[in-house]
């Protein structure tokens, strides 16, 4: 089965042809510019591929409701050309193949309970931490959804007494994006966060932050795998430094294996690498498929 698949992100539009065994057998990538122009190299690259269906996985807000007229739309994004833009809708008029649609994190949360290291659980979070933060959820089998998606970049968060930065989300201020995304760390340090590996404050801050994320949704969603990934969680030494904190603020009150001495096992790194994203995107292919 020859699919297709687009991580529609705010930077660049990877695309992808794999199969229904999550072997991706070509990756390009476009830049995100204006629609046209991205969507134009997008349509292209797929014209000359003979899929039987394409997933996308997109950057939101999104319109995920099948039943709604903007169904297939990047809706309310600050993104500058893509407000109100129907995606799925101009793909469709060039492509005659069955569209699955989700978000970007969504997409990434199925790849990994399909291929990668939420492999064979029915439940599992993808939280990035990248130019945003945002977080897709599989509950029971299912991806959430709800009212509109879930948007867990943006919840409300503690601020470590020695951090003084104001917050860069515009409308939250200091809300989990707002502190811990990539151009938070840029901003309050003046440094990008890859030149401050060696700088401890910094990850001491940011693990602090994410800690918190990841507490409350072992609360909330109670999933059985939470999975860290975009360009910030490439300093791997977060990852020690998270779990030291979320087992400090569960402080022993969800008393199983996975947050205690299995904890190493649970808040993991994806399994997919930089693939979560497109693999999840061919899933929504395959099941698109099944459906049509
Ligand atoms: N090695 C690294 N260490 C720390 N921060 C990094 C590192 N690599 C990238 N970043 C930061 O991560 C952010 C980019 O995130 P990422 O590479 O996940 O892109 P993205 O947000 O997924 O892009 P898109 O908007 O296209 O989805 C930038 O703010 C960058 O400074
Ligand atoms: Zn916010």
């Amino acid at each position: 089965m020859k699919l297709g698949a687009i991580e529609a992100g705010g930077t660049k539009f990877v695309c992808g042809i794999g199969n229904e065994q999550g072997e991706i057998f070509d990756r390009v990538s476009f830049p995100t510019t204006t629609p046209e122009e991205t969507m134009e190299q997008v349509i292209r690259y797929f014209k000359e591929q003979d899929v039987e269906a394409i997933g996308v996985g997109s950057f939101g807000p999104v319109d995920l409701n099948k039943n709604s007229s903007t169904y297939g739309y990047i809706t309310t994004t600050p993104k500058p050309y893509w407000n109100q833009y129907p995606l799925l809708g101009e793909l469709q008029k060039h492509v005659n193949v069955p569209l699955g649609f989700d978000t970007d994190v969504n997409a990434a949360a199925l790849g990994e309970a399909e291929w990668g290291a939420a492999k064979g659980l029915a439940s599992c979070v993808y939280v990035t931490i990248g130019t945003g933060v945002g977080a897709g959820a599989l509950v029971e089998g299912k991806l959430l959804h709800g009212l509109l998606h879930p948007e867990m970049g943006h919840i409300l968060i503690k601020r470590h007494p020695e951090d003084h930065f104001e917050g860069r989300c515009p409308y939250h201020r200091d809300c989990l994006e707002g502190m811990a995304a990539g151009p938070a760390i840029e901003q309050r340090w003046g440094k990008k966060g890859f030149e401050l590996e060696q700088t401890d404050k910094v990850w001491e801050f940011e693990a602090y932050y994410v800690a918190q994320a990841v507490t409350n949704l072992v609360y909330m969603l109670s999933p059985e795998k939470i999975i860290l990934g975009g360009g910030v969680m490439k300093q791997k030494q977060l990852f020690p430094l998270i779990r030291g904190h979320v087992r400090d603020m569960l402080n022993g009150y969800v008393q199983k294996r996975e947050v205690a001495e299995g904890i190493d096992d649970y808040i993991v790194p994806p399994g997919l690498g930089d693939n979560a994203g497109l693999s999840g995107a061919l899933v929504l292919a395959k099941q698109e498929l099944e459906r049509a």
